[in-house]
């Protein structure tokens, strides 16, 4: 069982101090299996601090959590995107970017993926934005369920995707395709599980690197 964090009464003023997580500094949760969680703030280009609050406490101070087996021989770090598949990138990138205040990337053509990606970056958040590519884009059917577009796919960062892979295997969660990661539009290796696999919510698995979440302009 996680220790429980001895929190003080959590305050209804997300940017109080006293309320744990969510000070100005940051500021490291208890470690888990995993390590110590960061949390703290996120600078917007205003320079004004937003609070960045993944509930980890409120959970476990309300909850009771049960961990998972020790012998798991691969580790997920976050949330690395979500992605969205859209009918118009342009008009989806505008609308991040003026109705979310969102940092939208300039449009890239991934063709060993077939689609066309923009990133859209959000404090504690990146949102992929998809347009198929080609013939046989692998979001094409979907766009044709979903015309208006849609919530497509999650994807977790991972220390090792090669121990990943083979845990999934093993736990009887198929990888589609060949199973063999490819390079995603990051630059690291991915893989995507077989959606029947998992409760129906498409997932990608990516293997970190320093480079995790750090895009610039200047690479788009
Ligand atoms: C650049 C890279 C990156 O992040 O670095 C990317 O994002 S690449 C992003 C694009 N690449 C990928 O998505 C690669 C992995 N995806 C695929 O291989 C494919 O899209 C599949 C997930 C296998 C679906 O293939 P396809 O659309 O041709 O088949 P289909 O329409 O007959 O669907 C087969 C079954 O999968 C379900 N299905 C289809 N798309 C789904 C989705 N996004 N989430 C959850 N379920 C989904 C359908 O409802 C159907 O279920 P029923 O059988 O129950 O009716």
């Amino acid at each position: 069982m996680h220790q429980l964090v001895a929190a003080s009464p959590v305050s209804n003023d997300r940017t109080s101090p006293e309320r744990p997580g969510v000070s100005g500094a940051a500021e490291a949760e208890p470690s888990g299996k995993h390590g110590a969680v960061q949390s703290g703030s996120w600078r917007r280009n205003s320079g004004k601090q937003i609070p960045y609050c993944s509930h980890a406490n409120v959970v476990e101070e309300h909850w009771t959590m049960t961990d998972a087996p020790a012998d798991i021989p691969y580790s997920v770090l976050g949330l690395n995107h979500l992605a969205v598949a859209v009918p118009d990138l342009e008009a989806a990138s505008e609308k991040y970017r003026t109705v979310f205040g969102a940092s939208v990337s300039n449009p890239k053509p991934q063709p060993e993926h077939g689609v066309t990606v923009v990133f859209v970056k959000l404090p504690g958040l990146t949102i992929e934005l998809l347009h198929p590519l080609g013939d046989a884009s692998p979001i094409a059917k979907f766009l044709q369920k979903n015309p208006r577009g849609g919530l497509h796919h999650v994807c977790l960062t991972v220390d090792n995707i090669n121990h990943a892979a083979q845990h999934l295997k093993e736990s009887d969660v198929n990888l589609l395709g060949d199973g063999k990661p490819k390079i995603g539009a990051h630059g690291d290796p991915v893989v995507f599980l077989n959606p029947k696999d998992t409760n129906g919510v498409l997932v990608e698995l990516e293997e970190a690197s320093g480079e995790m979440h750090n895009f610039t302009h200047e690479k788009w």
